[in-house]
């Protein structure tokens, strides 16, 4: 009779057992938490091969002609660090949600719907690989994973892993529809929270590290290995005192359709250990390992400050700092809050939970919220940078998920739908004017600024004054 394999007992012997046969990373999205955490890891002793994965062809040129290194700045100190290998992989354009493709120089292709990453024809434009992927760490925003990862797809499989750096929820749900919907080949995955805080500068391949924080990072059990089900925790006590199971204060199951759980436990594959291994070991990204249902409560915790901090900050056009103390928007906090945690409260995933309905609860949600706009009252928020700087924003990653979330579970979210399609209005109007630079509104005749003539004197009538009729205003330019 064939021997059973015995479960490896320590992780010398999962390694001994299952090695790693790639140590290379790639890392996506070269904003500043892509540059800072591809040279965190190129500190670390023994440290992988790290491939800088660019989407132009014009940056990859950039990066060849200068020194190829990153530099990280940190309270004035620059430290370089080099030894990249780069590659080129252009994102494939989308539009409502649909793949289009892409030219050999990246441009959008007339009129076609062509993608030229078939198997049968197989042409690479300088910089672009074939090679496999067996550990790829996504840093762009949330709006760019799809175009992202569809260009290097072909190159992911069923034993690689993807770690998602993304604000807000439901990226990986929309990569499983749009990019791997097949389970049986569809590449592991691990998500981080990350609460850096970290900025661009001048100077090229640089970022600035200008806010400690750190990575809360978890794997996502696969649904190749498990029901989709719940995650659940494994029981790590028994009262011995009652031989019953402890109920939670809330009904466990208050839907009948929702499925039992299943255990927590998840299959670690070489890929999956080998990069949280190597994100724990790296001290300046402070990251630490959570299990998939409490990875879940902090994403979902994340995901309640940055519904109130961000969009209100791109309303006001303020600093996170100028929600606090303010009668009227803590109303509206308020409000936003009670809708998040009623959302959050009914989420059939979090139901076998325990405490999950004290640590949802509006009140307590709105100390998170406060607590971080006040630790971080001096900075504009992410979302409001990129309504500024006429990019797209993740307001559907973020008050739009819970207004889906909402739709699914038949509880409709007035304030957060408002607030999504003011945040979407307001951005499109600045991208707008950016873009055709023209001021959208201008002035009237007789607005703008007044200037009281010295010699006006007291017989001009005060309604010619005032309407500027006879007496009209000069402007300033
Ligand atoms: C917490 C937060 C709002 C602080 O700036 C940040 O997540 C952001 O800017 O998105």
């Amino acid at each position: 009779m064939d021997e059973v394999p015995k479960p490896p007992r320590s992780p010398a012997d999962f390694y001994r057992a299952q090695p790693v046969r790639d140590r290379r990373i790639h890392v996506m999205g070269l904003g500043s938490v892509g540059k800072f955490v591809a040279h965190s890891l190129k500190g670390i002793p023994n440290a992988p091969p790290v491939t800088l994965v660019f989407h132009n062809r014009e940056r990859l040129k950039e990066w060849e002609e200068s020194p190829q290194r990153l530099q990280c700045i940190t309270d004035g100190d620059a430290e370089r660090r080099e030894g990249y290998d780069a590659e080129l992989a252009f994102p494939r354009l989308r539009y409502h949600g649909k793949e289009i493709g892409t030219n050999t120089d990246g441009s959008f292709p007339e009129g076609s719907n062509a993608q030229r990453t078939t198997p049968e024809e197989p042409r690479l434009a300088y910089g672009e690989s074939t090679e496999p992927i067996s550990s790829l760490i996504l840093c762009m925003k949330s709006t760019q994973v799809l175009s992202a990862l569809s260009a290097v797809k072909h190159r992911l499989h069923k034993e690689s892993v993807i770690c998602f750096l993304q604000n807000g929820m439901g990226t990986v749900d929309e990569v499983n529809s749009e990019i791997f919907p097949d389970i049986a080949t569809r590449p592991h995955y691990m998500v981080g929270i990350n609460s850096h805080g970290m900025h661009q500068t001048e100077q090229p391949f640089t970022v600035v590290h200008a806010g400690f924080g750190t990575i809360h990072l978890g794997i996502m059990p696969s649904e190749r290995d498990r029901e989709p089900a719940p995650y659940a925790p494994q029981p790590k006590f028994k009262p011995h005192a009652d031989p019953q199971p402890m109920a939670p204060a809330y009904p466990a199951n208050p839907d009948p359709s929702t499925p039992a759980p299943t255990a927590a436990t998840v299959r670690w594959t070489p890929n999956h250990r080998y990069l949280l291994r190597t994100l724990l070991r790296t001290p300046v990204l402070c990251a630490t390992g959570f299990s998939p249902p409490d990875l879940l409560q902090l994403q979902l915790e994340k995901l309640a400050v940055n519904c109130v901090v961000n969009p209100l900050t791109v309303m006001l056009d303020a600093r996170n700092g100028s929600i606090l103390y303010n009668y009227s928007l803590t109303r509206v906090m308020r409000l936003l809050l009670s809708e998040i945690s009623l959302i959050i409260r009914s989420l059939p995933e979090l139901q076998y939970i325990p405490n999950v309905q004290h640590r949802f609860d509006p009140g307590r949600l709105e100390n998170v919220v406060v607590g971080v706009a006040n630790r971080t009252r001096d900075n504009i928020s992410s979302m409001l940078a990129d309504v500024r700087g006429g990019r797209q924003t993740e307001i559907d990653y973020i008050n739009g998920w819970i207004v889906k979330k909402g739709e699914e579970m038949g509880i409709k979210c007035f304030m957060n739908y408002m607030l999504m399609h003011m945040v979407k209005g307001k951005s499109g109007l600045i991208r707008l004017e950016l873009g055709e630079n023209i001021p959208f509104v201008e002035e009237r005749s007789g607005e703008g600024e007044v200037i009281i003539k010295e010699d006006l004197g007291n017989d001009i009538p005060l309604a010619d004054v005032v309407s500027g009729k006879e007496y009209r205003p000069e402007r300033r330019e």
